[in-house]
């Protein structure tokens, strides 16, 4: 990865998203590498601007929203940073990200903008994602609607992309495009012009502070010999649960609640990494690779699905992330301190449980044996616990990284691709297809019995 070799074989791809923080430690030969300082300071220019309100709207107004349209890699590593480093933001402008083509996402966010005084960030790598250019394009009509001249576009639309052709020909000007490349993945983007809407929210110093913050992680994982390698470590530990003790997901849970989406951001970086079947050198794998991730803040998760987790019949590992120092320490800090005598609580109850033993001292001669035997906790379930100073944008920078550097080192054990999607193509496929089948029942051809019916049944009942 550090020497820039093509390790994405079979999209011939360098894979580079530690070239976008390097701030020149690592000799890096790729094309676009020496653009990178470029794009970081059209970034700081362009945020400033509209932060500071030198940027108007087509009326002269400032800016107080923000709409970031993007999807997958474009859409969910701005959203869980924006809400992370929320402590950080700047309060009178408002983000918000669609990124469902349901109609409904972008509907229900424009009934709350005001198209004088909102910027639309389109968000797209490759800038033909269908979701991500139908949004933008009923985003673009909403707005002329009001605006009416087209000239106004050039205030109000900004572009995020490799794709400079697809940007003009959507009438968005080159001047308003922040450029990455494609050595950068989709998940791995938040850290490229993908990160337009995070520094627009938190500021550009703030952004810097967690690009230095992966930084300093990609420095540990390439220096750290192996047996105090975080990234390593916890790579090792997770083959190790996945592979030999057949454990088939791990839980993120981060007891911070503005870490509320860090799972659904690594749902994406990790599954569409690692969840391949066949290795690099195309031979179907006889082991298991990347595990199903998923999680929720604590303590609303000890709520809901925690029983599983502690008497289930599944082994789950999971990962504890916590802050020592709260961004509001409410009541004299009452609130923190119970949340993390929670999470101090959670990974000792996982590991040592209660015997059978200790049931019975507890409950007393008279209790039946179906309730002490309910009451048993096995323990012996394992967890890695996290715990730092503060959510700040380095902290959270680094975070990122280890995690990002961890899939990477499982993805090399596995001997698999971890920066391709192919599993994502065959649905779109078959889903354009259908869309052209749509209107009459007679053109709806060459599906299974279960499908044809599924759509027929649509076409009878809808009502548009
Ligand atoms: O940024 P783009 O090109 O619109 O792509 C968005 C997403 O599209 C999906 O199809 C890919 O699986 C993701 O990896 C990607 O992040």
């Amino acid at each position: 990865m550090f020497a820039g070799e093509h390790i994405n074989t079979s999209e011939d791809r360098a894979v580079l998203h530690i070239a976008l923080r390097n701030f020149d430690d690592f000799k890096i030969q790729e094309e676009g590498v020496d653009e990178v300082g470029g794009v970081l300071a059209h970034i700081k220019e362009f945020s400033e601007a509209v932060r500071g309100g030198s940027w108007k709207g087509y009326t002269g107004k400032t800016i107080n929203t923000i709409v970031n349209i993007g999807i997958g890699g474009s859409d969910l590593g701005p959203v869980m940073v924006t809400e992370a480093l929320k402590a950080y933001a700047k309060r009178d402008l408002t983000a918000h990200f669609v990124s469902n083509i349901d109609g409904t996402h972008l509907a229900e966010t424009l009934r709350i903008c005001d198209p004088e005084r909102t910027l639309f960030i389109i968000a797209s790598k490759t800038f033909t994602t269908q979701e991500t250019i139908t949004n933008a394009e009923s985003a673009r009509d909403w707005f002329l609607a009001a605006a009416k001249d087209k000239a106004h576009v050039a205030k109000h639309f900004v572009a995020l992309s490799t794709n400079t052709k697809a940007v003009t020909a959507f009438g968005i000007d080159k001047a308003n495009m922040f450029q990455f490349w494609d050595w950068v993945g989709g998940r791995y983007s938040l850290w490229s012009a993908i990160g337009l809407s995070i520094a627009l929210y938190i500021g550009y110093d703030n952004f810097e502070r967690l690009l230095k913050g992966a930084h300093g992680m990609d420095k540990h994982f390439k220096e750290t010999p192996l047996e105090s390698n975080l990234p390593v470590l916890m790579a090792v530990i997770g083959v190790w649960y996945n592979d030999f003790y057949g454990s088939q997901t791990h839980a993120l849970l981060p007891y911070d609640q503005y870490l509320h989406k860090f799972a659904d951001y690594f749902q994406q970086g990790d599954m569409e990494s690692n969840g391949k079947f066949v290795t690099k050198g195309g031979q179907r794998v006889d082991y298991q690779t990347g595990p199903i991730i998923w999680g929720a803040a604590g303590t609303n998760g000890q709520h809901s699905f925690y029983q599983l987790v502690h008497q289930g019949t599944k082994l789950i590992p999971a990962d504890f992330l916590a802050p020592a120092t709260t961004h509001n320490p409410i009541a004299a800090s009452k609130h923190h301190r119970i949340l993390l005598s929670n999470y101090f609580a959670q990974p000792e109850a996982l590991a040592f449980g209660k015997t059978e033993e200790e049931v019975r001292k507890e409950v007393g001669s008279n209790a039946s044996e179906a309730l002490v035997k309910s009451k048993v906790f096995e323990g012996n379930r394992p967890s890695n616990s996290i715990l730092f100073p503060k959510m700040t944008p380095n902290m959270l920078g680094a975070l990122i990284a280890l995690y990002e550097h961890k899939i990477f080192t499982q993805g090399v054990i596995w001997g698999i691709n971890s920066y391709d999607q192919m599993g994502v193509e065959l649905g779109k496929v078959l889903a354009k297809n259908i869309l052209a089948q749509l209107g009459k029942p007679e053109d709806v051809k060459g599906h299974d019995s279960s499908t044809t019916g599924l759509i027929h049944y649509y076409q009878k009942h809808r009502k548009e």
